[in-house]
């Protein structure tokens, strides 16, 4: 329960069914709040067992969540799939807020995003491009159905594999694109489910995940993931100090136990695979979702299909060989495409969970210390206050806008905002915009049997 401080709560549902299909439940949480929030308004408590839980779903709660008490709410809970998943929390994402978090963003920050690493992986995104298309333009030969599912995870896992861990794991023996799709899958749908320890007491929770079978089948997952990293930090090793130290693997093998400058911190073999899955985890599945909703979305509406392609032709002329990120943000029509595709397909609709560390206000409700905190931007992007007609796919609705992907708009965070939002958004949406860019100059789409 919430003390309420100036309003009253709203006749919430105070308890989602907690035994039941926690798995599904997990998974779809976000449809399941966006109903509840519709028939109870903007400001919502559950509880899950023992732990309460508010769930945001107006612009104006997300911004005094993400920018009046950041620094309040930024931590996140300790659940126990995502600390499986984080080699006991030694990763960006997961991790709860203080010193370790600070030091991997620092790292990540500097050996992964910072605009001269940036600029210094273009030709790799180039590269990964030119394959998508390489690949695409075969089955167009052919005349032969394409799931883009697969030529996305590709070409995004192919990018931020080369970028991140140094190497092309299209050259890989021990596993196959489709292996490592299986993985990445199987990882996410694990990571999204609630175990009963989290919400139970102490005891019955834990048994019952581990009877159920719950808590082996979650390890499993992330185990196979794990020893996909550990092949490929082998292979790093064994190729060593040949290369240089350009990608966040090497370098972050180069630190390992060797103490950071003034703190405690120490990097171990755990950061560097919890790191791992984080990038391939927020880049690679991201990335890729959001380029499968857009194309879903171009199917459905040839008049945004085709306006579209006619101003990427028209801007960037008829006789291209390749695209390179000069031709980036030259087509306006594309950001605006994107963006419409954000707003209704949010890759996180629930952004990650934060947790109070001290009481706060909200709304006008007291929020105590210790709750778990949702933001609902699924429910915010279909906010009819917010966006006229918001179930509809119109990418015009941000012509003359202003609204960014910075997290400065708190009816748009594609990327979330405040301290824990996505350190990788000026990459993601490069590689977005070029994977896009790429099938949309070089092809035309249909559905099978002219449908
Ligand atoms: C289109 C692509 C991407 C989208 C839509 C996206 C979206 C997000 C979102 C919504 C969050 C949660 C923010 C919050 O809780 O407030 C997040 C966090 C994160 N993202 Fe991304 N992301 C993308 C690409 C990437 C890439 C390419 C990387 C790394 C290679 C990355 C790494 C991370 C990390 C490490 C976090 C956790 C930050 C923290 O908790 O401090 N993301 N991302």
């Amino acid at each position: 329960k919430l003390l309420p401080s100036k309003k009253k709560l709203p006749p919430g549902p105070t308890g989602l069914p907690i035994i039941g299909n926690l798995h599904q439940l997990g998974r779809s949480l976000h449809s399941v709040f966006h109903k509840l929030s519709l028939e109870h308004g903007p400001v919502m408590l559950l509880r899950f067992g023992v732990v309460p839980m508010a769930v945001f779903s107006s612009k104006e709660a997300a911004k005094e969540v993400l920018k009046t008490h950041d620094l309040e709410t930024c931590t996140r809970p300790k659940l126990v799939a995502n600390g499986l998943f984080s080699r006991n929390f030694k990763d960006i994402g997961f991790t709860q807020y203080g010193e370790d978090w600070r030091e991997m963003k620092k790292l990540v920050g500097l050996e992964l995003f910072s605009p001269k690493k940036h600029k210094s992986f273009r030709s790799i995104r180039e590269d990964e491009g030119d394959l998508l298309v390489k690949k695409i333009s075969k089955s167009a030969q052919t005349q032969t159905l394409i799931d883009l599912r697969k030529s996305f995870f590709s070409f995004t896992a192919g990018t931020i594999f080369r970028i991140a861990f140094g190497q092309n794991f299209r050259e890989y023996s021990f596993i196959d694109m489709e292996k490592l799709e299986e993985l990445v899958l199987e990882a996410e749908t694990n990571v999204c489910i609630l175990a009963l320890t989290d919400f139970l007491p102490t005891g019955f929770g834990w048994l019952v995940d581990r009877i159920s079978g719950r808590h082996s089948r979650m390890n499993n997952a992330f185990s196979k993931l794990t020893n996909f990293f550990q092949h490929v930090i082998d292979e790093q090793l064994k190729i060593g100090k040949l290369q240089d130290n350009s990608n966040l693997v090497s370098a972050m093998l180069d630190m390992i136990n060797i103490p950071t400058n003034l703190t405690s911190f120490k990097i171990t073999s755990d950061h560097l695979i919890a790191m791992m899955s984080d990038v391939v985890l927020a880049g690679v599945n991201a990335g890729t979702v959001t380029m499968i909703w857009l194309m879903a979305e171009l199917a459905r509406h040839p008049r945004v299909m085709q306006k579209l392609q006619e101003e990427i032709r028209a801007t960037l002329g008829s006789n291209k060989e390749r695209i390179t990120e000069e031709d980036l943000q030259k087509v306006e029509y594309l950001n605006l495409v994107i963006k419409e595709t954000f707003i209704l397909h949010p890759s996180s609709p629930l952004l990650l969970p934060r947790e109070t560390m001290s009481g706060i206000e909200i709304q006008g409700y007291h929020i105590p210390k210790n709750t778990h905190i949702k933001i609902n931007t699924y429910t915010i992007g279909r906010d009819p206050k917010v966006w006229t007609n918001p179930d509809e796919f119109y990418p015009e609705r941000f012509s003359n806008s202003s609204i960014s992907y910075k997290g400065q708009h708190y009816e748009f965070l594609p990327f979330g905002a405040g301290r824990r939002s996505c350190p990788g958004m000026n990459l993601g949406i490069t590689i977005l915009e070029l994977g896009l860019l790429n099938v949309l100059y070089f092809f035309d789409w249909s559905l099978p049997n002219g449908n």
